[in-house]
């Protein structure tokens, strides 16, 4: 596969990594307009870095734009005369709608919507995928690419937005998760490194859990929980002050706040 990311910053790293990790590509060109940033990647025989996403479009099939919203009108309208049917558009872009991209580069080049987040990193991504009608059949390959690294669900575009709070900016919530974990248990005399560990591990450990059972969340808290014991006591207080309430309050506010950017 030769894929170009187009915008590597922050996200595009992420992906770039995990695609490099798992060889899954052939010839990977990785853009942005300072690319001194990028000179970890220049151990990869496979990556060519550039400025100009031209050069990398015309080399390139698959495209995967990572940049922030505001500059991807200007980016596609400059390499619109260079896109061929060989080429799949896959945006990572946030409020930025199939119909937005299709008005720019025509109806006729497959154009993919993906939400993966910063785990494409390490291989443990979740991404939600929508297609475009010319982008239908070749769904498959989008899969393939972000299966690599890690899981994906294809999903209507009108749940995009959701999709993002939850498993985009759902990496975030959950580190501060750990790290409030960590912070508890250091306030119990744990070194703060110990904490860490402690709190990473149990958290991987209940996903895992869940993952490998197939259980619903409260059949593992039972098993936790010992009648009149220590978990149900702090479990109880967590609710009293709130924790689940919170969460969801969260998670609304922030897909308000996604849906105020216009698609
Ligand atoms: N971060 C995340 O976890 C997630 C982000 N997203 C979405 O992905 C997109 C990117 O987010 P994120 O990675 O955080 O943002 P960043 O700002 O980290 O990355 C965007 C990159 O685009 C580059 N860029 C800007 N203009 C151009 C240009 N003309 N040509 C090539 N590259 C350019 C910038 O580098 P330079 O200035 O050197 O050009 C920058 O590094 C956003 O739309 C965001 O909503 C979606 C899901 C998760
Ligand atoms: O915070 C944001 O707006 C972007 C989208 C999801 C992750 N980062």
């Amino acid at each position: 596969m030769k894929i170009a990311i187009i915008g590597a910053g922050s996200l595009g790293q992420s992906i770039a990594k995990g695609l490099l990790k798992n060889e899954v590509v052939q010839t990977l060109y990785l853009t942005k307009r300072n690319t001194n940033t990028l000179q970890s990647f220049t151990n990869f025989k496979e990556v060519i870095l550039t400025s100009n996403n031209q050069e990398a479009v015309k080399n390139a099939d698959i495209l995967i734009f990572a940049v922030q919203p505001k500059h991807l009108e200007h980016i596609l309208t400059n390499i619109q005369p260079l896109l061929f049917d060989r080429h799949i558009l896959i945006s990572v872009i946030t409020g930025f709608s199939i119909a937005k991209i299709e008005a720019i580069v025509g109806p006729n080049i497959t154009i993919i919507r993906a939400m993966p987040n910063t785990a494409s990193a390490v291989g443990q991504s979740m991404t939600c995928i929508s297609a475009n009608t010319s982008g239908k059949e070749k769904v498959t390959l989008a899969k393939t690419i972000f299966n690599s690294l890690g899981n994906t669900l294809e999903i209507p575009e009108e749940q995009l937005q959701a999709a993002t709070v939850i498993c985009a900016s759902g990496i975030a919530f959950w580190m501060r998760l750990i790290r409030a974990t960590t912070q508890g248990a250091i306030q119990l005399g744990f070194e703060a490194h110990e904490a860490h560990e402690l709190a990473m591990q149990t958290c991987f450990g209940a996903a895992s859990l869940l993952k490998e059972s197939g259980n619903h969340p409260e059949v593992e808290i039972d098993r936790v929980t010992t009648p009149g014991g220590c978990t149900i006591e702090g479990l109880n207080e967590m609710e009293h002050q709130g924790l689940s309430s919170s969460l969801i309050k969260g998670i609304k506010k922030s897909f308000d706040k996604i849906n105020q950017i216009k698609n």
